[in-house]
């Protein structure tokens, strides 16, 4: 049997072993630290073309395990990728139309998968979103806090204050806001699972009084200038570049002259949208965030300003990312057989995949992480902002 693996593959010297269906097992190099068990004969012929897409799917449905740590699964398939195939080989990512219902429907799909599993490797306030490590050091639940309270200091926020968050996930921001900086919060998502056990946690810590969540699409957002700041976190993967103008119009209209705006998202590498990672992204489409789009930095700056919103500060927080991926990587990795009882096998291969390789795209700069800092000016031009960024550090 071994006799049909393509040549390409023989003499790649990866610590990678290959083990048939049959028992049959061959080395690709020296001191293996992960093997590749093919279950599917009909796998064995593609794997001389071995797409990061490919592979994943092939562990998805069943025509391969795994077996060593994600991190090093992830390492060795990218290395056998990139002997075997040309950068440019991969589709150029998808691009869609975007309605409230295949918005919905996507979200439904990721959001809604579980919460008890969310639960199990995300820090205790559930933040779905890249952390703040001031130092490296820090663990997950500081290094979140660290983050909501980076975002309310970039924000300015101060008691009283109207905060809009949109995409609020399970609540974290909105509640921090309310409680550390006495601000009236507006959030809303489109996953009910989310919604239900964010409003108990509000509840739970008697600040209702003080943050509201909803279900609601942002395109159904007032238009009214109500909110004196509006945040969206990890929320405008989503939108799709055919609704950007859109997407920060509704932003600009819900803020009030003066106030600001602060965009904290995963962007795209390059400028022209041309894929990277031999189709790690193709999929993250198919069976991670379906329809999700990356803008490039200078994309989203653009719709921002073409919005009216006047982009005043950007922070990349790439290796950030990184870093909190490798984290929950890590934990989900600690509580497998827990995971197992949560949701089905399928997901649970599906969503290892997805942050052990997105932790090593984001370390590889294939993505990048960017919270851009906008103002929407008074008539006149003005706003408050103060003349240095020295207050984000005291
Ligand atoms: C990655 S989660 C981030 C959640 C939260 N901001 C955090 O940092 O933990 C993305 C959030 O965006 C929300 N979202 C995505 N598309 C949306 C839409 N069209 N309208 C409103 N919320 C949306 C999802 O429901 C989810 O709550």
């Amino acid at each position: 049997m071994l006799a049909q693996l393509p040549a390409a593959l023989r003499g790649l010297q990866l610590p990678l072993r290959l083990r048939l269906w049959d028992g049959h097992q061959l080395d690709l190099g020296p001191d293996p630290e992960v093997t590749l068990v093919v279950r599917d004969p009909q796998l064995l012929s593609r794997l001389g073309r071995p797409s990061l897409d490919l592979l994943g799917s092939a562990y998805v449905e069943g025509a391969m395990d795994l077996q060593g740590s994600m991190a090093a699964v992830i390492r060795l398939a990218d290395r056998l990728s990139a002997a075997l195939l040309d950068e440019h080989d991969a589709a150029p990512p998808s691009r869609a139309a975007h309605d409230r219902a295949s918005d919905a429907a996507d979200i439904h799909y990721h959001y809604d998968l579980s919460n008890d599993f969310y639960r199990l490797w995300l820090d205790r306030d559930m933040v779905y979103s890249c952390a703040y490590y001031e130092t490296g050091a820090e663990d997950l639940d500081s290094a979140q806090q660290a983050k909501l309270r980076h975002l309310c200091r970039k924000l300015r926020l101060a008691p009283g204050e109207r905060l809009l968050d949109v995409g609020c996930g399970w609540g974290g921001l909105a509640r921090f806001a309310a409680r550390e900086y006495g601000a009236e919060v507006y959030g809303i998502t489109l996953s009910r699972e989310q919604l239900a056990l964010a409003r108990e946690r509000v509840l739970a810590e008697g600040l209702q009084g003080r943050v509201q969540l909803d279900y609601r699409d942002y395109r159904d957002l007032p238009a009214d200038g109500r909110f004196d700041k509006v945040v969206s976190v990890g929320m405008f993967e989503h939108v799709g570049h055919a609704n950007l103008a859109v997407y920060f119009q509704t932003l600009q209209r819900a803020v009030k002259p003066g106030g600001l705006v602060l965009n904290h998202g995963i962007t795209a590498k390059h400028t022209d949208g041309r894929p990277v990672g031999r189709g790690g992204g193709e999929f993250i489409d198919r069976y991670v965030f379906p329809h999700g789009e990356l803008p490039h930095l200078a994309t989203a700056v653009a719709r921002m300003s073409e919005a009216g919103l006047e982009v005043v500060d950007v922070e990349s927080l790439r290796l950030h990312y990184a870093r909190t991926l490798h984290l929950w990587s890590e934990r989900l990795e600690q509580r497998l057989d827990e995971a197992a009882r949560l949701v089905h096998e399928r997901a649970l291969r599906i969503w290892r995949l997805y942050l052990a390789g997105c932790a090593y795209a984001f370390e590889r700069e294939w993505i990048n992480l960017h919270q851009i800092l906008a103002v929407r000016p008074r008539a006149d031009g003005s706003h408050d902002l103060p003349w240095s960024r020295a207050d984000l550090y005291r």
